[in-house]
């Protein structure tokens, strides 16, 4: 039987549980903590067949295969340690944080030599399974990979990249749920603006976002070609189209991946 705790039940952690719980197929036991006892209570309230630990010397007592850390950044460095001290041998550490590298996470397991690091970049949409999930690794078993990959599978779709590509996969899938929501947001405000009640705005805009990015998720296809076949010479559309191009969306949109993506190489 496999063993895995989740460190950290704060808004990324509970999310992955709740995807992985929600649709576990695997041979698994699903461990939370957290330092607030309320957070933890909270997340085993609302996540059935999720178990508890009380301390993380409980780790050893349970014999625990792996760990999955959902603190934020500041926090992994003594968490980590505080793993370490337990010498632990052959468990895997899955490592969720911003901007920390396998090489960080290497030198905080000093006592630990065996345990395996793998580096992962999941998004909020893991509760509702539509996660995309990076994972790397340089020491991981090929099997410890795939168990990792399957785990994650619970909660949307998982692609192993190399390590140098994690601060543009964060800015492009970590953080942009983000953008898409403001995106949502301003679409939204608008029809509600304009009458529409916020359950009609919230379901038309989700079907024409959902229904438009379906009809170009062709990488053959020329987005720009598509842009113009909606804009009809003489009609609405391009009205909209000019102001965008403009105001430069794209650029502003790529600005913004930028800016996260330079701080997840650097937090
Ligand atoms: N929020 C997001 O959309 C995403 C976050 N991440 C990463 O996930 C991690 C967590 O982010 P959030 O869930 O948003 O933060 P959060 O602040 O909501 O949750 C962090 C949780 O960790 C707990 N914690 C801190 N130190 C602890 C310790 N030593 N032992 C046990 N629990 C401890 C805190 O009490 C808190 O509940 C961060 O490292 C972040 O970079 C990654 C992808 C997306
Ligand atoms: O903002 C952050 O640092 C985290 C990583 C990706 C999404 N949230």
């Amino acid at each position: 039987m496999e063993k895995v705790l989740f460190i950290g039940l704060g808004h990324m952690g509970a999310s992955l549980v709740k995807g992985v719980l929600q649709n576990n197929k695997e041979d698994i036991e699903v461990y939370g903590f957290d330092a607030i006892k309320e957070v933890q209570q909270k997340a085993l309230n609302e996540i059935s067949n999720l178990k508890s630990i009380s301390e993380i010397s409980d780790i050893k007592k349970l014999q625990i295969n792996c760990i999955v850390i959902g603190v934020r950044p500041i926090d992994v460095k003594e968490l980590c340690e505080q793993i370490d001290n337990l010498n632990l041998a052959n468990i895997t550490v899955i490592c969720m944080a911003n901007a920390v590298s396998i090489s960080d996470l290497q030198k905080s397991f000093q006592k630990s030599k065996t345990i395996s690091i793998i580096r992962m970049m999941p998004n909020m949409n893991a509760s509702i399974q539509k996660s995309v999930t990076a994972l790397a690794t340089n020491n991981a078993s090929a099997d410890q990979l795939e168990f990792a990959k399957n785990l994650f599978k619970n909660c949307g779709i998982v692609e192993i990249i190399d390590e140098n590509k994690f601060g543009t996969f964060t800015a492009i899938s970590g953080c942009s749920p983000s953008y898409v929501i403001s995106f949502y947001k301003a679409m939204t405000e608008y029809a509600t603006e304009n009458g529409f009640s916020k359950e009609q705005s919230f379901e038309i805009i989700k079907q024409t976002i959902i229904g438009s990015i379906l009809n170009v998720s062709d990488p053959k296809l020329d987005l720009r070609k598509k842009i113009d076949q909606i804009c009809v010479p003489g009609g609405s559309t391009i009205e909209g189209q000019k102001i965008l191009d403009s105001e430069k969306f794209e650029k502003i949109v790529k600005k913004a991946l930028k800016a996260a993506d330079q701080k997840a190489k650097k937090l």
